[in-house]
């Protein structure tokens, strides 16, 4: 980033005002008459309404169209553990993206908590009050048990974002990327830099669309994670290799597949030479890749290559996920998003990918084309067939996999973020 960019940024979460997300009013409130409905005596109406019956929470209030973007700042995209109050703006930032694409409100909540029990204590007595709740930026291992205890202890979705928005983004990409290089997923050698929330997720889901775990070499900051290793936590454990490999050097040699999800600049040019034909590099750390796009292409122009970020092509980020999977998530009042409904969002983005791209994605873009290839593996953020494609089979999956509590909407599909309502 340039300096005048980094001020750009600056600027931009500052002016006119402060942060980058406001409550806005959906009833009138001009009149004596308006405060009375809104507020005393009105109110009282709703409220013995829901103390009737707690369904009516969702006729009489926004819980049913609000996510909570909860974090306790320990892994603030790939800056680290910075705390809780830093990591305001990503959650804002969250935010933005769920309104933008998705019409979902959402509460940014940043949690100073001395341990994952009081993480868990505070946030599952606040539950209630949403209708789903996003983990952000928690780091790993505590990540697997707040969620894992959250999951338990709520009747709402709660989803962490990181582990499985990024696994199912990742996993659409990957499928397409090694399509188009004419590998198969079973065959190909796998290097995941990062062993934290979100390479182990996407581990597991590549896993689960067919990569062999014998082909998938894993490396933290101590390097390859090998079964004669010490002090490996369980989630490490299950990606731990018989290997004689110790370091991204031994690992990268032949491999197929690199994903990055650990730290910035990690990758050299010299170990993305060693990599086999047509190599797939996902360098997902934000906001500085594990390798800069230009510097794999220069070594190597067989290269397929996408990072996290939007100013590069091939964005590999959750954002295509999260706001789309909660959208047909609350719109069938799921309990759960289930691994039926993560598998439909990955089907759904890969698919999309294949179709022409409308002109209005061009022009945010400022490109002339951009059609099914090594430069476009997965579609763009500003897609707004996502809305439908997306939401549309992650409700289904839901419905059909029986955590909905409603049927599949009467207004799907969506074609705009002013339909939500129906
Ligand atoms: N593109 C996207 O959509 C997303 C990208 N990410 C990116 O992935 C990265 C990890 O995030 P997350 O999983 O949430 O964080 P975690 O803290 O849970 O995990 C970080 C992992 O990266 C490893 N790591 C960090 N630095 C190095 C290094 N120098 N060498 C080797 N391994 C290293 C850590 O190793 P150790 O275990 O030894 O500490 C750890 O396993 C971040 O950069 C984040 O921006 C995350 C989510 C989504
Ligand atoms: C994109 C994101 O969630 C991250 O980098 O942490
Ligand atoms: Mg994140």
């Amino acid at each position: 980033m340039t300096d005048a960019f980094k001020q750009a940024a600056l600027d931009y979460h500052a002016n006119p005002i402060p942060g980058k997300l406001s409550v806005e009013l959906t009833k009138p409130t001009a009149t004596g008459r308006d405060l009375a409905l809104a507020y005393s005596p009105g109110v009282a109406e709703p409220v013995r309404e829901i103390a009737r019956d707690g369904e009516n929470v969702y006729r009489y209030t926004g819980k049913g169209n609000l996510v909570a973007v909860i974090s306790d700042g320990s892994a603030i995209l790939g800056l680290g553990n910075l705390g809780p109050m830093a990591s305001k703006p990503v959650m804002e930032g969250k935010g933005v993206l769920f309104k933008r694409f998705a019409g979902i409100n959402s509460v940014d909540v940043e949690v100073n908590a001395e341990s994952p029990q009081a993480f868990i204590d505070t946030v599952a007595r606040i539950a209630d009050t949403w209708g789903g709740i996003n983990l952000e930026d928690i780091k790993a291992p505590e990540c697997f048990e707040i969620e894992k205890a959250l999951i338990e202890q709520c009747n709402i979705p709660v989803f962490h974002d990181d582990q499985h928005g990024t696994a199912i983004v990742t996993a659409a990409g990957m499928l397409n990327a090694l399509d188009i290089a004419g590998k198969s997923i079973e065959d190909v050698k796998i290097v995941c830099m990062g062993a934290g929330a979100a390479a182990i997720a996407c581990m597991r889901l590549l896993v689960a669309c067919g990569a062999s775990q014998d082909k998938l070499v894993m490396l933290d900051r101590r390097g390859v994670i090998h079964k004669s290793r010490e002090g490996i936590n369980a989630y490490k454990a299950e990606f731990a290799l018989d290997t004689d490999m110790r370091t991204l050097d031994d690992a990268i040699d032949g491999a197929d597949v690199f994903v990055g999800l650990s730290g910035p600049g990690l990758l050299s040019a010299d170990q993305v030479k060693k990599m086999a034909a047509d190599p797939v590099i996902f360098a997902c750390t934000n906001p500085d890749p594990e390798i800069h796009p230009a510097v794999a292409r220069e070594v190597r122009p067989d290269v397929i290559m996408a990072t996290g970020r939007s100013d590069f092509p091939n964005q590999v980020n959750n954002v295509l996920g999260f706001p789309f999977i909660f959208r047909g998530a609350l719109d069938v009042r799921a309990t759960r998003i289930n691994e039926a409904m993560k598998v439909a969002a990955v089907h759904a983005l890969k698919d999309l990918a294949r179709d022409p791209v409308p002109q209005e994605v061009l022009d945010a873009y400022e490109c002339d084309e951009m059609h099914f290839g090594r430069e476009y593996i997965i579609p763009t953020p500003v897609d707004i067939r996502l809305l439908d494609r997306v939401s549309s089979a992650v409700a289904q999956a839901a419905v059909e996999s029986g955590v909905a509590r409603k049927p599949y909407p009467a207004h799907y599909p969506l074609k705009n973020v002013n339909d939500v309502y129906g």
